[in-house]
């Protein structure tokens, strides 16, 4: 039966699914019908990974149980370390991430993704150990010996003690754990949908989240949270943020960390993040970059009114990790770290009523062209 072809399959569903939902025109996020408004407030990032995962809140001992099984399992093996010390150092982040979750797999090679039992470990093992892989990969590439993460820290708490061998300030660790909550999920992205391909091949979850991460890496999706520190910092200072955001739109150029496919308004998650930025520069002190952020979103707002495009959930994060002094080339591998647990829960929906993605195409060749030997071309 021939459909209408819908490029980039814009509003098109490709599955249905109970994990979260968005109101792009209320600009209302939630994760198993929670808010994260709410979830930010009152959870914790690996309490949130549970939500998505097995879609309810968990009681305490299954919530000690989660956090105990995810914290002793944060270690990687040795040769993980050595295939990362192999790499170019000066390759992206993302690219070794990719790299060590693929090579993950070939360590707990159990293909039989019908196992609940072996399914639970999997996305154990990659949650617990994707910020162990980020913060070795960010050591060794500037000649450190990797920091091994430490059972008596939290989630957040030992992710940036791993990158630093220092305890990080209380606050930095609250704000690092919202930000992991904002990011663990949200609904069919296009990292999402690829893991969802890769999954309904019954392929591994290790070559599902590998795919998933090169999905993310494109500047269109969760590689737009670096380029928008770049941007600032082109721009210098707030005084000529108008100026260049007047250039870029001139230019038909894109603002990086402004637009979305499904928000109309602002992101939710933007919003909460500028909060957040808030607190951390009361507490810590301002940043240059949060000034010059606001100056080009009041600049855009003037400009683009009427079109829709609003910050993203890219927009102000970077500006958080900037003032945690992590690399800017590490805020995409962030946002990996906490999808992770998104892109294990739609795998999980999708074994459960699994049907192999295939879609169809209209086809615009040629046919019946005839074949003319090498000699006569
Ligand atoms: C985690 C995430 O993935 S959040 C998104 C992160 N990505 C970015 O921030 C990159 C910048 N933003 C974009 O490229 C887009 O807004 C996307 C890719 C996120 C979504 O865009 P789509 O729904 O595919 O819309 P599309 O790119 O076709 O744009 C529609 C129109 O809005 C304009 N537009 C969209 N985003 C922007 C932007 N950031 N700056 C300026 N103009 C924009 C386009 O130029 C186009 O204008 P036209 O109709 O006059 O040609
Ligand atoms: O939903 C999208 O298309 C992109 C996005 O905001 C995300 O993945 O967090």
């Amino acid at each position: 039966m021939p459909h209408d072809f819908m490029p980039g399959l814009d509003g098109v569903p490709a599955a249905t699914s109970s994990i979260s939902d968005v109101d792009g025109q209320r600009g209302v996020l939630e994760y198993r019908g929670i808010n994260i408004e709410t979830l930010c407030a009152q959870s914790s990032f690996l309490e949130t990974s549970y939500l998505l995962l097995f879609g309810r809140l968990p009681t305490r001992p299954e919530l000690d149980r989660w956090t105990s099984d995810i914290t002793h399992h944060r270690r990687i093996k040795f040769r993980i370390n050595d295939l990362l010390k192999c790499l170019p150092e000066t390759g992206h982040p993302m690219d070794a991430l990719q790299a060590a979750v693929a090579a993950l797999g070939m360590f707990y090679p159990g293909r039989q993704v019908k196992d609940a039992e072996n399914n639970y470990w999997s996305a154990v093992r990659l949650i617990a150990k994707l910020p162990t892989i980020v913060a070795a990969w960010a050591r060794l590439r500037h000649g450190n010996d990797p920091i091994p993460p430490q059972d008596d820290l939290e989630f957040s708490e030992n992710f940036l003690y791993m990158l630093t061998e220092q305890t990080p300030h209380p606050l930095w660790k609250d704000i690092f754990d919202d930000c992991l909550i904002l990011h663990a999920e949200h609904t069919m992205n296009a990292s999402t949908f690829t893991g969802l391909v890769t999954a309904s091949t019954l392929a591994d979850p290790y070559t599902v989240v590998a795919s998933s991460i090169g999905a993310l890496k494109g500047p269109l999706h969760g590689g737009a949270n670096e380029e928008v520190i770049q941007m600032l910092r082109e721009i210098g200072s707030p005084e000529r943020a108008r100026a260049y955001v007047e250039h870029k739109l001139a230019g038909k150029q894109k603002l990086m960390g402004f637009g979305h496919r499904v928000y109309k308004v602002k992101d939710p998650r933007a919003t909460i993040l500028q909060g957040l930025c808030e607190r951390l520069f009361t507490a810590c002190g301002p940043s240059p970059l949060y000034a010059i952020a606001v100056e080009v979103e009041r600049t855009a707002d003037d400009l683009l009114r009427g079109k829709g495009l609003y910050p993203n959930v890219d927009f102000y994060s970077g500006i958080i990790y900037d003032q945690m002094h992590i690399d800017t080339d590490l805020y995409t591998p962030l946002f990996a770290m906490a999808r992770v647990s998104g892109w294990l829960a739609h795998w999980l929906e999708q074994l459960r009523g699994n049907k192999l993605f295939r879609p169809d195409q209209i086809y615009s060749g040629e046919h019946n062209r005839p074949y003319t030997p090498l000699t006569q071309r």
